[in-house]
């Protein structure tokens, strides 16, 4: 029998207050554990940390910290990400590419909550299915980059926990000290979002106030009021019927997430709890396209850790490796344990996922199916910018959902990088965004973002097809 949103329970949770965590120490039972393995793999896309005592020193104050998130957290979001497995609900995953920590503002933060919050009723009600929210923040200041300098001749800027993106030699050595900034600045974002979140910012009764003036004009923020007038006449009938203190109105959970890539960092926050090892530096860890080979550092850390991860999954990933990463990361084939995130571009997403949910499907795997419309889908424009265009990044989501309607899975969710703000990064959408404007708001400090009016009319199609 279908099992109701709001009844879900959570297995081995109980009161939240007695699963608390601990450091892991070099007892017998914490090395059993593994978590240090991953130091004797090899490994790519490592910090260029000049001093490992430093690093190390910087990583003992880590260990002792209290955690980012807490460990029944963790195990909530994969009792959710369990029903998205079973086709019961939808994952829709997003946020910055690179958080800077000059961004990591009240208004930053704000502004790009609404934006996914916006997005999911969007969903929740274009499609009638839960949305599970899950944000890039609190965390995502790591990025992995192609070549080891960038255009200037300059060390690659690797994200705000490594080194600075300010273009001089100097800003750009790698620096242990900033993970002790990206773990404050990741504290005080996740202090800052629980506020609010819970004082009422997702408030249904208030969700004509979710939309920015810069966005109520355009033809998807007047598609989102229209909704939202549709959800106030529901709110009404619902208090006309006497119901009308409904917790589950008022709030709701939204949860964080990053790339693991520095693994310095993602292990001195990671803590036992219940005899198991948990990544408490965020809810969600993902390995990206090129740390994800399978007897290296990343995807040993990851396995060894009991949160829902992820795993992208590029156009040249094959079937026989996709099952590979189902046995090492999820050998109990637990649901909502594993999320393959496929980001393969719109050019390739019809012939190279078929056979890779094919085959994963017929072991019988248990795993989300999620769609990264972005990552395959960048080009530089005209006057040199790295962009992405909204036609290529829809294509690529519905090239997604026509194979999993013919195949008879759960297109399960989306991973998109988007920003609250009214940016310029990605080409077209109902702005008509050209090459020559992109330089009015580039603001991104790695990959091209969706602004919020892309953001939501993404979510509008996005509700299309889940409903057809
Ligand atoms: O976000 C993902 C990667 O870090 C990014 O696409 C790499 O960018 P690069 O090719 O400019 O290094
Ligand atoms: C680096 C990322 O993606 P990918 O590994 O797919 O390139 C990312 O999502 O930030």
């Amino acid at each position: 029998m279908r099992r109701e949103w709001h009844q879900l329970s959570y297995p081995g949770v109980g009161n939240p207050a007695f699963q608390t965590s601990r450091p892991s120490d070099d007892s017998a039972e914490d090395a059993a554990l593994g978590l240090d393995r991953w130091r004797d793999l090899p490994r790519v896309q490592m910090p260029p940390w000049a001093d490992m005592d430093e690093v190390a020193s910087v990583c003992k104050v880590l260990d002792n910290v209290p955690s980012i998130v807490a460990p029944y957290e963790v195990d909530q979001l994969r009792v959710k990400l369990a029903e998205v497995c079973e086709g019961r609900a939808f994952l829709l995953q997003g946020g910055d590419c690179a958080e800077t920590f000059e961004a990591n503002t009240e208004s930053h933060l704000l502004a790009n909550a609404r934006t996914l919050l916006q997005m999911a009723v969007v969903l929740t009600y274009g499609a009638s299915m839960p949305v599970v929210k899950v944000a890039r923040v609190a965390g995502q200041y790591t990025k992995p980059r192609s070549a080891p300098t960038d255009s200037l001749g300059l060390p690659a800027y690797r994200g705000d926990l490594i080194n600075s993106l300010e273009a001089n030699e100097a800003a750009r050595v790698a620096d242990p000290q900033r993970m002790i900034r990206a773990y404050a600045n990741s504290a005080a974002a996740m202090n800052m979002l629980r506020a609010y979140l819970s004082g009422g910012l997702a408030d249904l009764n208030g969700l004509h106030d979710w939309n920015k003036d810069f966005v109520r004009a355009s033809p998807a923020g007047e598609r989102y009021e229209a909704i939202a007038r549709e959800i106030d006449r529901a709110l009404d009938f619902i208090r006309a019927c006497g119901m009308t203190d409904n917790e589950a109105l008022r709030t709701v959970s939204l949860y964080c997430s990053h790339e693991a890539l520095a693994l310095e960092y993602d292990r001195a926050l990671a803590r036992v709890s219940d005899g198991k090892a948990y990544g408490l530096s965020g809810h969600f860890l993902w390995v990206g396209e090129r740390t994800r080979q399978l007897d290296h550092a990343h995807l040993d850390f990851i396995s060894r850790i009991a949160n829902p991860v992820g795993v992208k999954l590029g156009p040249g990933t094959s079937p026989d490796t996709a099952i590979e990463l189902c046995e090492k990361l999820n050998p109990d084939n637990i649901p909502g344990r594993l999320t393959l995130i496929s980001r393969m571009g719109n050019g390739r997403v019809r012939d190279a996922l078929p056979p890779i949910v094919e085959k994963v499907t017929a072991t019988g795997a248990k795993v989300v199916w999620q769609c990264d419309p972005m990552h395959g889908n960048t080009h530089e424009s005209s006057n040199g910018y790295k962009t992405r265009h909204f036609d290529r990044i829809v294509d690529e989501v519905l090239g997604y959902f026509e194979v999993h309607r013919g195949l008879g899975t759960h297109p399960g969710g989306i991973h998109i990088e988007l920003t609250g703000e009214d940016v310029t990064e990605c080409l077209g959408g109902a702005q008509g965004i050209e090459d020559l404007d992109l330089p009015d708001r580039y603001e991104t400090a790695c990959d091209p973002r969706l602004n919020t009016q892309q953001s939501l009319e993404l979510a509008f199609l996005v509700a299309e097809m889940l409903r057809g």
